[in-house]
């Protein structure tokens, strides 16, 4: 599917990646999460850190542009998500993100070459079987493709999840705890493998976290607060 504005995509390609202005969000009275004025620049892979309750989840169902923020604005690839209606921000989403969840969200009945394909379908309109079995390959899973989910293990799994966000060529991957579940080994070689595949197909990745273990490998960090 082609970006909601393929224009204005293309005139914004040297701005920065995601933009928020002023953006905050409310629930029930109190505000929950606060992030301002805040840019992410394309190949900035950035991470977002922050406690239980800092707003973290929330600013990703802002940023994919799943929730309206109560407050300020949020632009994905010079595209205003938060102002757009939801067929719009749907179609933004899918040409634009893709995201990995520590609750991995593949689908049990399709194997993993399958879950690839469908995610390409939905989000390009096309399947690309070149693609799929190259990027099944970074991940290390070639011997693992006609696999179900459900015998993978944890960081097979982990590792398909990835190789689906980015069959798709996203310019933005965003990550929420990819590695919470995972041992210090699988924490760190899931960070390499994001890095790896991101570089390697020009995407940017955001990773949202309270995982400590994780913080030194990346420059650009952000820290969330609980808010007052
Ligand atoms: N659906 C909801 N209804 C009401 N309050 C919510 C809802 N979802 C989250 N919250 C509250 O909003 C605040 C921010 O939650 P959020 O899930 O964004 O934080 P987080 O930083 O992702 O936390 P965690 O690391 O525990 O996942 C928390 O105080 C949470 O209790």
């Amino acid at each position: 599917m082609p970006p909601a504005d393929s224009s204005a995509t293309a005139s914004h390609i040297a701005g920065p990646l995601v933009e928020t202005r002023g953006l905050s969000h409310v629930r029930d009275g109190r505000t929950v999460m606060r992030m301002g004025d805040w840019q992410l620049q394309r190949r900035a892979h950035a991470l977002l850190l922050g406690p239980s309750g800092s707003g973290k989840t929330t600013f990703i169902n802002i940023a994919t542009g799943l929730l309206t923020p109560s407050h300020g604005a949020i632009d994905i690839a010079g595209q205003p998500m938060s102002a757009l209606p939801p067929a719009k921000r749907d179609a933004l989403r899918r040409a634009t993100i893709g995201l990995v969840f520590q609750t991995l969200r593949l689908i049990p009945a399709l194997s993993v070459n399958a879950n690839l394909a469908l995610a390409q379908k939905l989000a390009l309109g096309r399947v690309d079987q070149p693609e799929i079995d190259r990027l099944i390959d970074r991940v290390g899973l070639s011997h693992r493709a006609h696999a179900r989910p459900r015998q993978l293990s944890q960081g097979e799994g982990q590792r398909a999840a990835i190789a689906r966000a980015l069959v798709t060529r996203p310019q933005l991957v965003v990550a929420d705890e990819p590695t919470s579940a995972l041992d210090d080994a699988n924490a760190h070689r899931v960070i390499d493998l994001m890095f790896e595949a991101a570089d390697a197909t020009g995407a940017t990745l955001l990773v949202a976290t309270h995982d400590g273990r994780i913080a030194d490998r990346f420059t650009n960090r952000l820290n969330l607060v609980v808010p007052a």
